[in-house]
């Protein structure tokens, strides 16, 4: 038998949009949303918060819960946060998936980040170098767990959405013909 895939994730720096493309990829293949940054927040407040009360690596033992949780639970378009592929256990349980990798460029990113203050990573005086020098700690890791990467500042949420749909393996469990 085919092999299915269940999930379909979404990594990539911040503000590349996984969140929004994740909504509008969900939308299109009639499958659930769980955007672990937003079962975060729901469950325990918001990211800033638990940041500044408990620290980054309490913030990375709850992210890889909602991860499992994600990855445990019926088919799903899955968004990541920016920082889920820093736990080489996290890693491992990506890969098997369809993990598609959106970029951005710098500029698309400072235009998308605009005065949000709700990534405390880029708090500081200069977000957008922060930004650049996460990414190039992080890049690798995007591009190796990819098995899709898409260009994800041209277009809107939606086009980039469709251009994601339009390469899924055929094997992709949807409720929806793409
Ligand atoms: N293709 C797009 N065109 C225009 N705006 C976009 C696009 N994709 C995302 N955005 C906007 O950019 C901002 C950041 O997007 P989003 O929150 O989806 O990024 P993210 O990758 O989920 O970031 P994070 O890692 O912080 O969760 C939002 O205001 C969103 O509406
Ligand atoms: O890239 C990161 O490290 C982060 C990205 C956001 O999605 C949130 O998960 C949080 O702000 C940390
Ligand atoms: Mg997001």
């Amino acid at each position: 038998m085919t092999p299915v895939n269940a999930h379909v994730v979404l990594v990539g720096p911040m503000a590349s949009g996984k969140s929004a493309v994740g909504r509008e990829l969900a939308g299109l293949l009639g499958l659930p949303l769980s955007d672990l940054d937003a079962g975060i927040v729901a469950r325990h407040g918001a990211i800033t918060q638990i940041f500044a009360r408990h620290g980054e690596e309490h913030f990375r033992a709850l992210e890889r819960g909602e991860l499992l949780a994600a990855l445990a639970g019926e088919p799903a378009v899955i968004a990541t946060g920016g920082g889920v592929v820093l736990d080489p256990r996290n890693r491992a349980d990506l890969a098997g998936s369809t993990v598609v990798e959106l970029q951005i460029d710098a500029a698309t990113a400072q235009r998308r980040l605009g005065q949000d203050s709700s990534r405390p990573i880029l708090a500081g005086p200069d977000p957008i170098a922060a930004w650049s020098a996460v990414l190039a700690d992080r890049a690798q890791h995007y591009s190796s767990l990819a098995t899709i990467t898409v260009d994800a500042a041209a277009g809107t949420a939606a086009e980039v959405a469709s251009a994601i749909a339009a390469r899924l393996p055929q094997n992709t469990v949807t409720r929806r013909t793409p």
